[in-house]
């Protein structure tokens, strides 16, 4: 089974990152390299550009693949399946053009010229509108293009919005919402490894942001203790030895929310928790 993941960009460290909490510990060091072994002898890590990720899928390159969904869909793969919103990377494409012009609606683009590093992305979006304008592909520094009288409008990349600003463009329209998604060929998806590469990363998405809570309770407080903690799912509880006055004694164990330990903390404490431990969680496989 071979992963494709991007080699350079925003979007290398943050996929490498993800594999290693996943378990997919990489062997022989990721940097400048093609291949990489991973600690699971059947799983081997390509690296690639993010925007040939989809190809190499397709074309058998690779099996799976994680890069932008802005890039799978400007490559027009039709024969892979999205497995995972890794929910990294989030981005958005949009139409933008000067802001002081006079493009303030798709409608106004009748005639214009648009620049890209998406056109197929672009012209599917324009396919769905009464307007056809020129797409001309460029490589990078789409921004300066309307500056320049190479194009009157964009579609390009934005997220915090700064570069945008910087280049006095206003966005139009929003075009496509991306982020980060793990995805494989159609032919290969009923190999049970994929199911297990998927498994582990979605594990690690979803102990994202909990905490792992245990505390010991007096048996009789454990109904007050099971009111205040907000739930994801019931919480864990077992006998332990009694306490020190012969007080019989339960620890509770639950999965919190991290926005919600600062609070959930008082209050168990409240209802007579004592002992309280707060940890991460690397994973949580459903
Ligand atoms: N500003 C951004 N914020 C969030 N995600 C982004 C942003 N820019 C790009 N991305 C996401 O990262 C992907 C790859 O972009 P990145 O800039 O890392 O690679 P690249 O420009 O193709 O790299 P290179 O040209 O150096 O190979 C994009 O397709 C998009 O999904
Ligand atoms: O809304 P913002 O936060 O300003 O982000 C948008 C910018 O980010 C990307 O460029 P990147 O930094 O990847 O440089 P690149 O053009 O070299 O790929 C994208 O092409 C935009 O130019
Ligand atoms: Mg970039």
């Amino acid at each position: 089974m071979r992963i494709a993941v991007p080699n350079k960009g925003r979007l290398h460290e943050p996929t490498i990152d993800l594999l290693e909490r996943a378990g997919l510990h990489l062997e022989n060091g990721a940097d400048r390299k093609l291949y990489a072994d991973t600690v699971d002898p059947e799983v081997t890590v390509l690296f690639a550009r993010a925007a040939d990720i989809p190809e190499y899928v397709s074309d058998g390159a690779a099996d799976l693949g994680i890069t932008g969904f802005d890039q799978v869909r400007e490559a027009r793969v039709d024969d892979v399946a999205e497995l995972l919103d890794l929910e990294f990377g989030r981005c958005r494409l949009v139409l933008a053009a000067p802001e002081d012009g006079d493009i303030d609606a798709v409608e106004d683009l009748t005639g214009a010229t648009i620049a890209t590093e998406f056109p197929n992305v672009t012209t599917d979006f324009f396919a769905d509108t009464s307007v056809d304008p020129d797409i001309v592909e460029v490589s990078g520094a789409t921004e300066l293009t309307p500056h320049v009288e190479m194009a009157d409008a964009i579609v390009d990349i934005t997220s915090t919005g700064t570069t945008l600003k910087m280049n006095r463009l206003a966005v139009v329209e929003e075009v496509l919402a991306s982020s980060v998604r793990l995805f494989g060929r159609e032919d290969v998806l009923d190999d049970p490894k994929v199911d297990e590469v998927r498994t582990a990363l979605s594990s690690v998405k979803r102990a994202e942001g909990k905490r792992y809570l245990m505390m010991n309770v007096p048996r009789d407080r454990l109904d007050d203790v099971r009111e205040v903690i907000p739930g994801l799912g019931g919480p864990t509880i077992m006998d332990i030895a009694d306490g020190s006055d012969g007080e019989a004694m339960v620890a509770v164990h639950a999965v919190v929310n991290e926005r919600d330990v600062f609070e959930t903390i008082t209050d168990v404490k409240n209802a007579g928790a004592s002992d309280i431990l707060v940890t991460e969680i690397e994973r949580l496989v459903e």
